[in-house]
């Protein structure tokens, strides 16, 4: 352990601080290349794009560029540590944009925890950026940040700790329900967290077929039921049950399925062996869950564990959705990530985990060989084929729903772009037919 914390704090500092920096994508070695680069030679985009602002997409780098905002107040289960400790995280989601999608980011850090200021800023920014995404902002201030943005903003507004996360353990549930042979509309499921996560993951979930009656929500005062005036606000109150439930202990007794978007080691083994057979746990609070994998698989047998790690079997988080919807958004234009494309992220996700592994993610997982079942229920984030299932699954379902301001019609050209484009991160790589 003392070994993994010296060698994450060097991996942050060393040859140089931080993990991104800006590179050119032009020469500029000669004084030709200088005169085209800066002025004169940029006077002439300069007024294509004051002519025609669609010519930005062309002329600069501004369609391939994505803004990771936070104000660090919900920095991954660590609480409000503030907008300079969130950095951190948010060049690592500048890391996770590059390499496995090929989107650019700049992360910005804002020191406010006022939404109307993170409002105004993040859309006085909007000429700089093709797509925006929100990261670790805390509930409910979260919601009216991105709503309102989504309404004034002509770019892809994506709040990933909300949508992100629902898109994974929305996948991960399409799987595991399949495994069990349970169904949606039959289970009771149990979130505890009512926060940007757990609200939007309740959402993607009701889409999925679970019935609200089903299921119930706690945060850090328990049971959201009918009538609870303390730590309310209206995001909860739409998952109010009628209820005599109070606790988690209570909730959980007899659920199906858990999801954990709170905070580590809230649940107890009691709590796991109270649930009904072959449970469902999605203990997804990083960087520690809410119940460990080795703990959880030591209590009971028929448990399907996940966590938000990417050191224990099944990785339910975000990293597989952020790149690769932004990758498909951005490349048909589109100004709004929907409901249809979130479902069509997840339901992607999950198509591809019942897909046989080719050599590539074998490799890049030490040899190992993962098969559809309770071990593997979403796709390993290092598979390259997660690129091409879900950008192109995002990028036609913005189609189908008239989105796409530059729909693709050769879809093989598309992927097959992907593909190479992709080739540069792969390169020693090649991927079994
Ligand atoms: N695996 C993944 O991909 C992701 C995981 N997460 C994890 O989910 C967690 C929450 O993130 P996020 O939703 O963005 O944060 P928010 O701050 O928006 O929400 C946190 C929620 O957790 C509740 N909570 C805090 N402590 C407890 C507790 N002891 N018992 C029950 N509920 C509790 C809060 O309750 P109250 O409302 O009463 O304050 C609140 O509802 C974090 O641990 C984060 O790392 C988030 C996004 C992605
Ligand atoms: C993964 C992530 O975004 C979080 O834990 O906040
Ligand atoms: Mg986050």
């Amino acid at each position: 352990m003392e070994n993994f914390k010296q060698d994450v704090l060097n991996y942050h500092c060393l040859p140089i601080a931080g993990k991104i920096q800006v590179m050119p994508t032009k020469p500029c070695i000669t004084a030709k290349d200088l005169s085209m680069a800066y002025t004169p030679g940029v006077a002439l985009p300069v007024k294509e794009i004051a002519a025609d602002p669609t010519t930005a997409r062309l002329h600069t780098s501004r369609q391939n560029l994505v803004a990771v905002v936070s104000n660090g107040t919900a920095i991954l289960g660590l609480g409000n540590l503030g907008a300079l400790a969130s950095k951190p995280v948010m060049e690592g989601k500048g890391v996770l944009f590059k390499r496995f999608a090929d989107v650019d980011v700049f992360d910005i850090e804002l020191d406010t925890e006022d939404p109307k200021k993170i409002i105004d800023i993040v859309k006085t920014m909007e000429p700089t950026f093709g797509g925006i995404n929100l990261e670790d902002i805390k509930a409910p201030e979260c919601f009216e940040i991105e709503e309102t943005l989504i309404d004034i903003c002509d770019i892809p507004v994506f709040h990933d700790d909300q949508h992100g996360t629902a898109i994974i353990s929305s996948a991960g549930l399409i799987n595991a329900l399949e495994i069990t042979g349970k169904k949606a509309e039959d289970i009771k499921v149990v979130f505890n967290g009512a926060g940007a996560a757990g609200i939007s993951c309740a959402k993607l979930f009701i889409s999925l077929g679970v019935k609200y009656e089903n299921l119930a929500m706690c945060d850090s005062r328990g049971v959201i039921y009918k009538g609870r005036e303390k730590g309310m606000n209206k995001y909860k109150e739409l998952f109010a049950l009628d209820t005599d439930m109070r606790t988690l202990e209570d909730a959980m007794k007899g659920a199906d399925v858990f999801i954990g978007v709170s905070q580590k080691d809230c649940v107890t083994p009691e709590m796991l062996l109270s649930m009904a057979k072959d449970p469902i746990v999605f203990a997804m609070a990083n960087p520690d869950p809410e119940i460990t994998y080795e703990l959880a698989t030591a209590t009971r047998d028929d448990v399907i564990m996940a966590t938000g790690r990417s050191d224990y079997p099944n990785q339910i988080n975000n990293v597989l959705g952020f790149p690769f919807i932004f990758r498909g958004a951005l490349d048909v234009g589109s100004k709004k990530i929907s409901e249809g494309m979130k479902l069509a992220a997840a339901k992607a996700l999950a198509d591809l985990a019942r897909q046989p592994l080719p050599k590539i993610v074998k490799d890049a997982y030490d040899g190992k060989d993962f098969t559809f079942g309770k071990d593997y229920i979403v796709p390993k984030p290092f598979d390259p084929r997660v690129i091409e299932w879900e950008a192109v699954a995002v990028a036609k379902a913005a189609m189908e729903e008239g989105l796409a301001m530059y729909p693709i019609e050769d879809w093989e050209g598309y992927t097959a772009g992907l593909r190479k484009r992709m080739e540069k991160f792969w390169c020693e790589c090649q991927l079994d037919e």
